[in-house]
């Protein structure tokens, strides 16, 4: 559905046109950077990352909404994003972007009936059923009725993520890109959320991108993982995979972090120490290499490419991890069993709240 090869999207900073001013020669951040990535219908990529790691700018490029980037995006067979060619509005057109923040990312003015009409109107849905289509679909996102007469600002958090969902189900859309979804909901209302963003796409088998910070909820809820870090994917593989064998010291720094039902079975060897660099000082040779416990003179020269540092591989390190982040997944789901539950051997999708 989606195939993206070597986006880059540049800015220009406040710190960065203080160089030019100095006469500097590269006045510009790279906030996204050799990304490429594919996402076949009805799976999920999750695009996982530290705070400024550039998620939302790679998905707000997806979607044409940023000017200065460059690099090709493909959607449903089609390029539609090259040098010289824009036509993201066809990508628009066909997909649905959830926002961050979810109540300024709806109209302020427009009151939720007519937000979710909006949508339908795009898809010609007859004028006379549109209320009754509004109805059906605030029920299918849980929401009352009654609510079709808000403005977004008499929403909560959890009911304005809801009215986008009812949005992006309206517009039947064959991409979804969901940044952050979850963020600053109750627990039992995110298991909720992700439960009906798995339901949407069960039923109309479209592709989505889901940028979080969450772990947990990114190898539960996945079927692909993308680890970013200073604007560039790192490693890129099958959600399990990635979560148990990282192959990139950062990746496997995160996964190695991570609680895990057993403590006894967590690895401490690998620590993410030190501080991400900024984008405008971003270290010559690998990126991570200032914080890597496995750095070699080699790693401050060169740029480890994804897919060709290690032939074969999709890790962009000389020197990949070859152990796992954790206890095998059998000893845990074992170690979890003797609880009397097991998380790791649940069916992916569905998320218990
Ligand atoms: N319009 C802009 N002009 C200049 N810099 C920008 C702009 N938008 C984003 N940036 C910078 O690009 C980098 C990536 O930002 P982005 O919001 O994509 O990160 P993120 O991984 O989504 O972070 P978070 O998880 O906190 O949302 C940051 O350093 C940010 O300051």
């Amino acid at each position: 559905m989606l195939d993206v090869k070597d986006l880059r999207v540049r800015f220009r900073t406040m710190g960065s046109l203080r160089a030019l001013v100095k006469g500097k020669k590269d006045p510009f951040i790279d906030a996204v950077l050799n990304v490429s990535l594919s996402i076949a219908p009805g799976t999920t990529l999750g695009l996982v990352g530290e705070s400024g790691s550039g998620k939302s700018t790679l998905g707000r490029a997806i979607m044409g909404l940023t000017k200065t980037a460059s690099g090709t995006v493909t959607f449903d067979g089609r390029t539609l994003i090259a040098p010289g060619l824009d036509r993201s509005q066809e990508i628009r057109a066909h997909s649905a972007m959830m926002f961050q923040d979810p109540i300024s990312s709806l109209s302020p003015r427009l009151r939720v009936r007519s937000l979710i009409a909006e949508a339908l109107k795009i898809r010609n849905w007859p004028a006379g059923k549109i209320d009754a289509e509004v109805d059906r679909l605030l029920s299918t996102v849980g929401l009352p009725a009654s609510l079709r007469s808000r403005y977004p600002h008499q929403l909560s958090g959890g009911q304005a993520r809801r009215v986008g969902v009812a949005r992006a189900l309206a517009l039947q859309p064959k991409l979804i890109i969901a940044d952050e979804p979850t963020a600053g909901l109750d627990v039992s209302v995110q298991g909720e959320l992700l439960n009906l963003l798995h339901r949407v796409q069960q039923d109309t088998g479209c592709a989505l991108l889901f940028i979080t910070h969450n772990l947990s909820v990114a190898q539960h809820f996945c079927d692909q993982l993308a680890i970013m870090y200073l604007g560039r994917i790192v490693e890129i593989g099958s959600a399990a995979d990635v979560a148990r064998h990282a192959q990139h010291p950062y990746a496997h720094g995160l996964f190695s972090a991570q609680p895990y039902p057993d403590p006894r079975r967590r690895r401490t060897d690998i620590q993410l120490t030190g501080e991400v660099p900024s984008l405008a000082q971003r270290p010559g040779g690998c990126d991570f290499h200032t914080r890597c416990p496995k750095a070699q003179p080699r790693c401050g020269r060169e740029i480890p490419l994804l897919g060709q540092a290690v032939p074969g591989a999709d890790v962009a390190c000389f020197y990949p991890e070859t152990t796992a982040c954790h206890a095998a997944p059998q000893d845990v789901i074992m170690a979890v069993n003797d609880e009397g539950s097991s998380r790791d051997d649940r069916s992916r999708g569905e998320v218990e709240a």
